[in-house]
């Protein structure tokens, strides 16, 4: 689809008989010009009574809205931003507002943040006003209430939400004790490839690596591998149908208007509710398995090493969960965790491909720092590896798979770099854009160099853990990713092991430089073109 202009009339057509009110705004927007265009010196008037406001609020700076482009009746801008948000926001910015750009998509506000200084003001100084989440349709069904981290509003339930999955779920210490579960999947993946390398098959990267996270998040999840009774190929396919209708931009939400008349919401809400009872068809299941197995322990501490529902059942009491609220904080895990991961390693293969200096350079360094006659990278060797660290950074500088961060909210009105920001705007903070910014990394900054991150390099410094606002792949402040250390863990350890004993070609007839990285915005940006690459056993 070309934009969002053009999804919205998808939507409209797939919604029956929505698209008649489509007519309405259109029939009283006619009925207005017409209505001007005979009474025009009173419209005349009503300009001239604009044109003073604005004059009066530009010579009051604090009541200033940031810079806008021109927009159009009922789209507002939703002309303006194509089939990658990310792209069209950067471009508009550009020309409208380099830091801060105030949109109108449909009916909704929207903070469009392009600048670190920007970023900062949001995500550090005003923090506490920004970050809430918008309100989703979608997310209130298929998230029950919604009851995971990600998609709540800012508040109680959030706090002891968030507070319990980075003590328990995703601290750093239970990421290291996921240890050999996660050394045991990278196993799993390694014969896959040495079994297509014996038969001089080629693999599909983006089906392997999926295939990979999704396997890693179900076995932390229900604490054992499911992949042959075809449980995790379930929980694949679901996450697979969810996340598009998470990904935000639908139509019930840029034209609230239009869901009042409640032909869309109820599409809206059925197509939620038939994928929320998948959902609890599985998770009420492994609960139930859990619970059966693990009741008379359930009051004791959670063991390091314990999978994700066991821990859930072991401190439900004390922070007084619902077993609806078990499974949306399950969905942080299956919708976060998966996609994000997968799409990560792509890209990150994908350049390796393209650029033979740096897959050699990351290849030597490997295998020279993992014992001879070991299969598997364990994650003990990784830490003699500072350029398979320079690695991922710069692969999540530049194929940052979450563009727009995940939207925030205003919850009040505040002032932010002069300009008045009112309260209920949906803020999107372009860390894309950021990340590839010459003001910011130099002249090469669309380039994939690891080098700038290792020593005597340009950005030696230069952190993705949230405290340098030109590298905020994972955001920053209190609505930071709850699952880097996870991504970072998993991301480091796999693609250590892609090189280690394999050597990559790209089918006969293609080379590097033909490998097309055009992207698919979503939740997660994925790649557009399949990665075919044949393995071969390094000699
Ligand atoms: C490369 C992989 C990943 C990337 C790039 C990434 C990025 C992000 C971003 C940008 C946000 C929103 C930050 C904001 O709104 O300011 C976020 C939130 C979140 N992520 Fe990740 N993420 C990744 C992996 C994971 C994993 C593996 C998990 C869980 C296992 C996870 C769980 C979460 C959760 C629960 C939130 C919501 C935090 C909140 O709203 O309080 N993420 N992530």
């Amino acid at each position: 689809m070309a934009n969002l202009a053009e999804q919205f009339v998808h939507e409209m057509w797939t919604a029956p008989r929505a698209w008649l009110l489509l007519l309405l705004p259109l029939f009283l927007l006619l009925l207005r010009s017409w209505w001007a265009t005979l009474f025009g010196l009173g419209a005349n008037r009503a300009r001239d009574h604009h044109q003073q406001q604005q004059q009066q609020q530009q010579r009051d700076g604090h009541h200033r809205l940031p810079p806008s482009p021109p927009a159009l009746p009922v789209l507002g801008h939703l002309h303006l931003v194509g089939s990658l948000p990310h792209v069209s926001l950067r471009d508009l910015a550009g020309r409208h507002g380099p830091d801060l750009m105030l949109l109108r998509l449909g009916s909704l506000p929207v903070l469009v943040v392009s600048s670190p200084r920007a970023a900062e003001a949001v995500l550090r100084t005003h923090d506490h006003v920004f970050a809430s989440r918008p309100h989703s349709l979608v997310g209130e069904v298929v998230l029950y209430g919604p009851s995971d981290v990600g998609f709540a509003p800012h508040g109680d339930y959030w706090r002891r939400a968030r507070k319990l999955i980075t003590a328990h779920l995703l601290s750093a210490r239970r990421v290291q004790s996921f240890r050999h579960a996660r050394e045991g999947e990278v196993g799993a993946v390694v014969g896959r490839i040495a079994e297509a390398a014996a038969a001089g098959a080629a693999v599909d990267a983006g089906e392997l690596l999926s295939s990979f996270a999704n396997d890693l998040v179900c076995r932390a999840v229900m604490g054992a591998s499911f992949r042959s009774e075809g449980r995790n190929r379930l929980f694949r396919q679901l996450v697979c149908d969810t996340t598009p209708l998470l990904a935000g931009f639908n139509v019930e939400e840029l034209f609230p208007f239009l869901a009042r008349f409640g032909v869309l919401k109820k599409v809206v809400r059925a197509r939620s509710e038939r994928l929320r009872r998948r959902w609890d068809e599985l998770l009420d299941r492994l609960i139930q398995d859990h619970e059966s197995k693990y009741e008379p322990m359930a009051a004791s501490d959670p063991k390091d090493d314990d999978d994700f529902i066991h821990v859930l059942l072991s401190v439900r009491q004390d922070y007084g969960l619902t077993r609806d609220q078990m499974k949306g904080l399950l969905l942080d895990v299956f919708v976060g965790g998966i996609d994000s991961v997968s799409s990560t390693l792509e890209f990150t293969i994908a350049e390796l491909m393209r650029k033979p200096r740096v897959m050699e350079k990351l290849q030597a360094e490997v295998r020279s720092s993992t014992p001879t006659g070991q299969e598997i990278v364990s994650e003990d060797d990784l830490k003699s590896m500072p350029y398979l660290r320079a690695v991922t950074k710069e692969s999540l500088r530049v194929h940052n798979v979450t563009p727009l961060l995940a939207p925030h909210l205003s919850m009040a009105s505040c002032s932010v770099d002069g300009y008045a920001i009112p309260a209920g705007v949906q803020v999107l903070i372009n860390a894309w854009a950021i990340a590839r910014d010459a003001r910011y990394w130099g002249e090469d900054a669309e380039e994939f160099v690891p080098e700038r991150f290792i020593d005597g390099g340009s950005a030696v410094d230069v952190s993705f853990k949230g405290s340098d606002f030109q590298f905020l792949t994972f955001g920053s402040g209190r609505r930071m990713c709850a699952g880097m250390n996870f991504a970072v863990a998993t991301v480091e350890v796999m693609l250590a092991n892609l090189v280690h004993r394999f050597d990559w070609e790209l089918p006969p007839g293609k080379e590097g430089r033909d490998i097309d990285m055009s992207q698919v915005f979503g939740l997660v940006v994925r790649r557009k073109e399949k990665l075919l690459l044949v393995p071969k056993l390094r000699a």
